[in-house]
This record gives C-alpha cells, structure tokens and sequence, in this order.
C-alpha cells in the first residue's frame, strides 16, 4: 500500500450528541484531486477539522499507516498534513517570500532559524513557482487579490512539506480567471499529493476534479467520477429536492 494515502474509518465527530460526521468511510490515494460536496451543513468542513485535528473524533483517519484521531493538531501538522481555511490567513504586513519563510521556518526549528541568512530558501523560491506568485515575490500579502491570498496560503503549505492538503472553499469570492487558475495549481499540487477539495462552486468541481465524494447529513451519500456522481439520482435529490435552491445545481441534465 503507498504510505501517502489517507484512510478514514467510521470517522464520527459529535457536539453535544449532534452528529456532524456520521461513521464515514473515504479514501483518498495520492494524485487524487478529491471533491468534498454537498449541501451546507452536511459536515464537510467538520470533516477535514476532524483529520487535522481540530475537533475530537472517534473511528479512525489514517494518513501515511499513522491513526490521526486523538493527537494534537502540530503532531497532525508535522506528520505532513496542512489544511486552510475560508478565509486566508496570510500576514497581510509581510510581504510574500516574508509569508513563505516564516512558514517555511515554523518547519525548519529554532536553530536553523537562527543562523543569519541572505538568501531566500530554495524550498521557497519552488513554492513561489508552484503557486504562480513568483512577479509578486517582494509585494505585501495585503496588496494582493483575494485568489493570490488563496495562493500564499497553499504555497505555506507546500514549503511546510505537507503531503496531504485539505482546502476549504478554495475558490469561493474568487473571478473566473482567478478560479482557472487556481484549478491548474491544484493539478499541479495534487501530482505527487493528496489533495481534499471542499467546494460548493459545482462549475469548478465539473472542471477539476478527479474524483467526487458527496456528503449529507454526514454520512457519505455517494462517491465516484464527476459523471457518476451528478447521474446518481440521490446526489440530484439532495442538490435538487423541495426547498433546495437552484444555484446549488449539480450541472446541466439534473
Ligand atoms: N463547533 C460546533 N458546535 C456545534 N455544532 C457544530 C459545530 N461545528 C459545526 N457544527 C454543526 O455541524 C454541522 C456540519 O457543519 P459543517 O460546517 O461541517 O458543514 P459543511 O458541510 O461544511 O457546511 P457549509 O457548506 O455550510 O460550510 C452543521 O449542522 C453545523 O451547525
């Protein structure tokens, strides 16, 4: 079995005997550019906090032979697992190889950090690369657009060295050049990774993604291709059922 491959396990998270995430059983292999859809609330952003460890969990999450649940969320972190959040959370008063170095450092440790440096790391100048940054290398992170926030924060993930990356609604209040875009760095990122998607914009699912996993109410509903997902007549009624809203639409012939 390749180490890299994250393996759920009737992973359940409750609050206060609400189950969020309900005895879920997913994989996901490296290379896999993985969907997380589903309607709102169905636990999909509960799930990628359970894995990296920001809520407690029962069942299992197994990332690289290694159980996730129940160890503390820099543990999770340096076992090469990263995730981001709705909103980024770049030092927008630094600029982006500052962002990428700081993040780069939180990996290296305190005495490597100490020695004085002139130049910018190599794992850095590759992420800048990676996550299309470079021309913006010296500009402050707060100057940037939306998406290039978006960016940085995936590129603080890469010189982190996470393997498995878990991206909460990448995409959402980003322009369709900047959704491309971001689609082609996902592609990019994904070779050689693991990549977790959680997306409600149906038209970048469609064009990107790999691999579909639906939730609702928790549990797994359905999981396949894009094809398969938007043809399953349970997706549709969960996306197109009484009191669902049209621009929650799963695509053309639901
Ligand atoms: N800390 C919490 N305490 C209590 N309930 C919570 C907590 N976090 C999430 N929930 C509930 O768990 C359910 C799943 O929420 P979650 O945010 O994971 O859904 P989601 O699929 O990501 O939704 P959305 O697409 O709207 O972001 C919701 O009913 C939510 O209200």
């Amino acid at each position: 079995m390749n180490a890299d491959y994250l393996e759920l396990t009737d992973l359940t998270v409750s609050f206060d005997g609400f189950v969020a995430v309900d005895r879920v059983n997913l994989s996901v292999l490296p290379g896999d550019l993985r969907f997380l859809i589903g309607p709102n609330g169905a636990g999909k952003t509960t799930l990628i906090d359970a894995v990296s460890g920001l809520v407690p969990a029962t069942g299992a999450a197994r990332w690289a032979g290694v159980d996730l649940v129940g160890r503390k969320v820099h543990r999770i972190a340096r076992l090469g697992v990263g995730r981001t959040f709705q909103t980024a959370t770049v030092f927008e008063e630094l600029t982006v190889t500052q962002n990428l170095d700081i993040a780069a450092g939180a990996r290296r440790g305190v005495l490597t950090l100490a020695r004085r440096r002139t130049r910018v790391p190599e794992v850095v100048v590759e992420a800048m690369e990676t996550v299309g940054l470079t021309e913006r290398a010296d500009a402050l992170a707060g100057t940037l657009s939306h998406g290039q926030k978006q960016w940085l924060e995936i590129g603080m993930l890469l010189v982190q060295d996470a393997k498995l990356l878990m991206l909460d609604e990448p995409v959402a209040g980003m322009s369709s050049d900047e959704k491309d875009e971001t689609g082609r760095l996902l592609q990019r990122v994904a070779a050689g990774r693991t990549v977790v998607v959680v997306e409600h914009d149906m038209d970048f699912m469609r064009a990107f993604a790999t691999s579909v996993t639906v939730l609702h109410a928790g549990k797994v509903l359905a999981e396949g291709s894009v094809a398969q997902v938007q043809a399953d007549p349970r997706v549709q009624e969960v996306y197109l059922g009484p009191g669902r809203h049209s621009e929650a639409a799963l695509g053309e012939g639901v």
